[in-house]
């Protein structure tokens, strides 16, 4: 099985991780800048132990997979590697945050088979191949035959769960993201700001717009969504924080398209008022790096 990454962040880090001990061979990366190895710190389920593990180089022919982790506003750039690298019988893995996989890869990669996958899990980039994997080793995916090829793929290294209502979960986790990542974003700090009193109450403001918005157009959501995402939001270790807040804080642009403006544009679909959620993403839009004046 041949498989090229797509990007050399936090999530392409995770994915060379849980290939090498599900003992997937040496995978091959495709990076803005040329990448050799990865070192991973932990492995989301409290250990501690540190790994460097040697990729090879962009394949100059289409493989059996590719994986791409890039930000959902990098995708368009991805177009050059995607011609190189898909071919027929490629699946083409999206591992991205958000509920519209499909329609942004799609049109890219022609009639290729496209799987959004969602990952249930929280890493950082540290520097250039350091990432420091804190939780997690769940991937979930759509139910199909190449999603169970998926699953054999990282059998050992993480689960791949198919599920048959992917919409509803692509909102569930949305519910997780829109609250996590603006708010650790737009206020600079970590998991532990979400125990504040206020920005608890702020959180749930969000989240029941957003699981309302998300029924608005055929997700399952209940309250139970919303408080089973408040536990989670406790249950986080006070260093956690999220892609957008690392984002943040390194200068780069945000994935507030993806994500509050993913909510907002369902809720004008389906008539919902968001107003929380609307101040949320115009907030995360404006401290965006690149998005001055826009
Ligand atoms: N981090 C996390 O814990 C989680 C992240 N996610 C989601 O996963 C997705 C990826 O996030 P994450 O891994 O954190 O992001 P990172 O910012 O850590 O990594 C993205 C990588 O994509 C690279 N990239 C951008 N454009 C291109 C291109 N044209 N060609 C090659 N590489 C490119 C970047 O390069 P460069 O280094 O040059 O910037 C960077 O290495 C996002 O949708 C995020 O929301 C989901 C769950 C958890
Ligand atoms: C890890 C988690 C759930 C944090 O909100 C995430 O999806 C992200 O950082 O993008």
């Amino acid at each position: 099985m041949s498989v090229a990454i797509i990007g050399t962040g936090a999530v392409a880090g995770l994915c060379v991780s849980w290939l090498e001990r599900a003992g997937a061979g040496p995978v091959a990366v495709c990076g803005r800048t040329p990448l050799e190895r990865f070192t991973i710190t932990g492995d989301g389920a409290g250990g501690t132990d540190v790994r460097t593990i040697a990729v090879l180089p962009p394949p100059d022919a289409p493989v059996d997979w590719v994986l791409l982790t890039v930000k959902a506003q990098d995708t368009a750039s991805t177009a050059p590697w995607l011609d190189q690298l898909v071919g027929p019988g490629t699946v083409v893995v999206v591992l991205q945050n958000g509920v519209d996989h499909v329609e942004r890869v799609q049109p890219l990669v022609a009639d290729a088979e496209v799987l959004p996958v969602l990952v249930m899990a929280a890493a950082e980039r540290t520097g250039p191949g350091a990432v420091t994997h804190r939780i997690g080793s769940l991937l979930v995916t759509a139910q199909n035959p190449a999603a169970q090829r998926l699953s054999e793929l990282f059998d050992g290294g993480a689960t791949v769960h198919q599920d048959p209502d992917l919409l509803t979960a692509a909102w569930r986790k949305l519910l997780v993201n829109v609250g996590g990542n603006c708010i650790t974003a737009l206020t600079g700090r970590r998991a532990e700001v979400l125990r504040v009193p206020e920005v608890r109450e702020l959180c749930r403001a969000v989240l029941t717009e957003t699981a309302a918005a998300g029924r608005s157009v055929g997700a399952l959501l209940t309250d139970a969504d919303v408080d089973g995402t408040l536990r989670l939001y406790d249950s986080y270790p006070d260093d956690n924080g999220s892609s957008m807040y690392y984002d943040r804080m390194s200068g780069r642009p945000l994935e507030h398209e993806l994500i509050p403006g993913a909510v907002v544009r369902a809720a004008e679909r389906g008539g919902v008022d968001v107003p929380v959620t609307r101040a949320i993403w115009a907030l995360t839009k404006a401290v965006s790096v690149g998005s001055a004046g826009a």
